[in-house]
């Protein structure tokens, strides 16, 4: 059987790793970095940041977008990325939040999941906003492969909020059907993180999304994937008050507010980070 990502996930964990480090090559961030705002600019800035994450940090994240808008050159771009990011032994989020009719999200999985896929991560975000039964592509990634999944519940954006608060015909509310469903699935070797997880923004009250944070962690712990630290607000030092019960398995990711100021103090402000996130989630 291969090991699970929650198995992956859970020694990064165990030795306190609880930073994902965003890769967002926006153009003001790529000109502070003295670089110009086309491929190769956005693969400088993410290797530089590997480089700096390397056994700091738990994972990396690049925001597929900010490589997408360069074309088949911006995926090449990404594709070296992700390949630095391997050989550094980093977990890889693929940012790319897809979701569509099964079949075709099947091949989004394919593209993101599959072992020797020229983009492989070793996990993806994903939106069951068609159905979490769309997914079920990923699903034998997951069981197979040894993928992971973090499925989008309660977002940063304040627009997502008319969408995730509204309550289901079972009661629930769409976030919560999605933390329930995400720790449904999962692969057989999952024994203290679960492979599939949620997207659960830093800068929102759980409760207003009908998510129980104060809950004891479930086990398998269902891994939370939190960007909405730095640039949009929440403070790591606030992480355990925040996520509760989720901080056992909580990947506080920041991008921008690592990133700006360029290159130099780069992996400084990657380890001050990392060692916050840690001190916060210390019991
Ligand atoms: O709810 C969500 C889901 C994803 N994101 C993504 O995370 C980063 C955040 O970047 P910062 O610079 O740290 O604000 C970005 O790639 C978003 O697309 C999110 O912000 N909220």
């Amino acid at each position: 059987m291969t090991v699970s990502f929650g198995t992956r996930l859970a020694s990064e964990l165990a030795a306190k790793r609880h930073l994902c480090v965003g890769i967002d090559p926006h153009a003001p961030l790529l000109s502070d970095w003295g670089l110009a705002d086309d491929a190769a600019g956005a693969e400088r800035m993410g290797r530089e940041v590997v480089a700096a994450a390397a056994g700091v940090a738990a994972c990396v994240k690049p925001q597929v977008a900010f490589f997408e808008r360069f074309g088949s050159a911006g995926f090449v771009a990404l594709e070296r990325v992700l390949a630095d990011a391997r050989a550094a032994g980093l977990l890889v989020i693929a940012d790319v939040k897809r979701g569509d009719i099964g079949s075709s999200f099947a091949a989004y999985a394919d593209a993101w999941l599959r072992p020797g896929s020229p983009l492989e991560a070793d996990a993806m975000t994903v939106a069951a906003y068609q159905g979490f039964g769309s997914l079920r592509g990923a699903f034998d990634r997951v069981r197979e492969d040894g993928k992971g999944l973090f499925v989008l519940a309660a977002t940063s954006n304040p627009e997502a909020r008319d969408v995730q608060q509204a309550v289901r015909a079972d009661g629930r509310t769409v976030a919560q059907a999605m933390v329930d469903d995400a720790l449904a699935c999962g692969h057989p070797g999952d024994d203290h993180v679960n492979s599939v997880g949620v997207v659960l923004g830093a800068t929102l009250r759980l409760e207003d999304f009908g998510i129980d944070a104060s809950a004891p962690p479930a086990r398998p712990a269902l891994p939370v994937l939190a960007p909405g630290f730095g640039f949009q607000g929440a403070r790591v030092e606030d992480a355990a008050e925040i996520f509760g019960g989720f901080g056992w398995a909580l990947l506080a990711s920041e991008s921008r507010s690592v990133l700006a100021g360029g290159p130099i103090g780069l992996a400084t402000r990657v380890r001050d980070r990392a060692e916050a996130v840690a001190t916060a989630l210390t019991v």
